[in-house]
This record gives C-alpha cells, structure tokens and sequence, in this order.
C-alpha cells in the first residue's frame, strides 16, 4: 500500500502517473487543476480537495462520496456525523452517498447490501477540469456487476450532480438511482419544507399504504417517507433558519423523494451516528426507485440529476 504524504508536491497537477488508494486499487491518471488536490483524507482513504473560486468540496473515491460543499462565502451544506466510519467497508455515514444499483432492499429485493453496491465500491476517476463559472466538473465512473455507472459532479457556487446507470449485460436488468443528501441543519425541529405537499408518499415499511402529503411537510422526529411527485415536487425548498439560509434541491428524470431521518430513538441504534446528532441533518433524497425503478434491456442507460443551490 502505497500512503501519500499530504503536502506531497506530486498531489497536484498529476499527469500520467497512477496513484493507489488503500483497498489496493489504481486510480485513474488524470490531470488535475492547480485548485484541486488527490490526498488520503479520513482513513487513508483517497479524496479529491476541490477549493475552487466558487466553492469548495471533498470527494471521495470510495462511494463516489461527497463529504463536504462549501459555496463560495458559505457555510457547510452537508452534514457528516461526527461518527463516520472511514474504513473503505462501511458506507460513510452523512454527505451524498449513492444508492445504486437499488435502494433500501431493492425493487425486486436484491440487497443485501441495503442500498446497493455503489458506496461500498471504489469509484474510478475520470477527468477533472475547471468551469468557466469557476468551478470544477469531476468525472467517476464504476464497472460491476453488468451496470457501468457515470457520475457527473459540479463543484461551484451550486452543486451539480448528474448520475447515469447503463445495463452492460446480455439479460434485461432493473436499475434504481438515488442521491441519498444529507443536508446540515442547524436545528431539524425549527425548519420547514416546501414542495412536497399534493404529493403521494408511502411508509418506507412493510405492508404501508399510499397517502396524500395534504399540507407542507414538517420532521420533527423520525420520518422515512418515499414520496412520487410531479412537477410541483422538482424543487424542494428546505428552510434552515437557524443558518439563515434556504437549502434549494431542484431535481429533474427523478420521480421519487425520499425525506428520511431516523429521530432520537434511531439515531441511538447507529454506531456511525451521535445520539444528539438527529437534529443537525434532514435526508432529502431524489431518485428512481421502486415502480419508477427503470426496466434496462442490454445497452440501455437512465439518468438523474439534481443540483443544490442555497438563498
Ligand atoms: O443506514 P442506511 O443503510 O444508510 O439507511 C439509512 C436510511 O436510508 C433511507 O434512505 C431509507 O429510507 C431508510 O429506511 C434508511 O434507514
């Protein structure tokens, strides 16, 4: 294994030299901007440092995993527990994990693993180049399994990200896709959400039925919602007050939103999560899942996006 000092002169710039990561894979040789950093971050484990004119962000390969957003003259958008386990097994807990190539158990109740494979994988990076809004684009991608992930993410003063799945096998398959946002709050109790009343959610548990999200939704506590929106549900406006800000998540090609937390009695059932911790994040999680799940013949790919702004 090969371990890169931090200050490593070769960090940055890297052009046609491979880098290892601690799970014993190679990286992709890519070149990188002045503004952007390849280093081990929490256990050794490889990350991309983007510290952009527009905004700032970390990146690691294990899960294609956002940990951190920082629009220009912001403050952090993510939430990541205190409790994180860094140790290229376990999912990390906060940040953008990926949900993929299912969700939760799976449409056709594939898992384990809960989720899919996609955040437990390392992820191979691509290209990494800056925009002309003075941010930077970053490429991943990850072959298994038969599906070829492409993961498109814009670091600037919005986070764009853009995630396709394409069947590469000889027999039919069905794909879901979820961007599982952990978004930092300042307190979870004192924030409001608009865009998902007239929607239609079900408990995320066994045997629940349908409902109609009547009023604007408030989480209190614990809350495992997957709602189907239409049009109305593309923009979800999640008011932080405390943080004086408005966490905006536009989502398009994603009919489904998962509002997830697990309130203080789940929370202390998580290894990976502070007991207080509860009230610092709200899931809000676009996707493709369950009878949206696409239904891929050979060759086929889907696609969904979402971007984050903050007001
Ligand atoms: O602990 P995990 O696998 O990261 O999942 C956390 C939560 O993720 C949410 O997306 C699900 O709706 C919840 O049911 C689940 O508990």
């Amino acid at each position: 294994m090969l371990k890169l000092p931090l200050n490593s002169p070769n960090l940055t710039n890297v052009v046609g030299m491979s880098l290892f990561n601690p799970t014993g894979q190679i990286s992709h040789a890519v070149s990188l901007p002045s503004c952007v950093a390849l280093t081990p971050g929490r256990g050794g484990l490889e990350r991309l440092l983007i510290d952009a004119p527009a905004g700032y962000a970390e990146i690691y390969l294990f899960g294609a995993h956002i940990t951190s957003w920082v629009p220009r003259g912001g403050k952090e958008v993510l939430f990541t527990s205190s409790r994180a386990v860094f140790n290229g097994q376990k999912a990390i807990r906060g940040g953008i994990p990926l949900c993929l190539p299912w969700f939760g158990v799976g449409a056709l109740h594939q898992a384990p693993p809960a989720h899919g494979w996609a955040r437990n994988s390392v992820w191979q990076l691509r290209s990494v180049v800056t925009t002309d809004e003075g941010g930077v684009r970053v490429t991943l991608s990850l072959e298994k399994n038969g599906f070829y992930a492409l993961y498109e993410v814009t670091v600037g003063e919005k986070l764009e990200l853009n995630l396709s799945l394409r069947n590469v096998q000889s027999e039919p398959v069905v794909g879901e896709l979820t961007f599982h946002t952990y978004l930092r709050l300042y307190d979870l109790t004192a924030t409001d959400l608009s865009g998902l009343a007239g929607g239609e959610y079900i408990d995320n548990e066994p045997g629940a039925t349908r409902a109609k999200q009547e009023h604007e939704l408030k989480v209190a506590g614990s809350c495992d919602r997957i709602f189907t929106t239409g049009e109305a549900g593309n923009v979800v406006r999640v008011r932080d007050s405390g943080n004086r800000r408005t966490i905006v998540v536009t989502k398009h090609d994603a009919p489904n939103t998962v509002v997830w937390n697990p309130g203080p009695r789940g929370a202390a059932e998580f290894s990976d999560m502070a007991p207080d911790e509860w009230v610092q994040f709200l899931c809000v999680e676009p996707g493709r899942i369950r009878e949206n799940a696409a239904k891929l013949e050979p060759g086929e790919s889907f696609s969904i996006s979402m971007t984050l702004s903050v007001e």
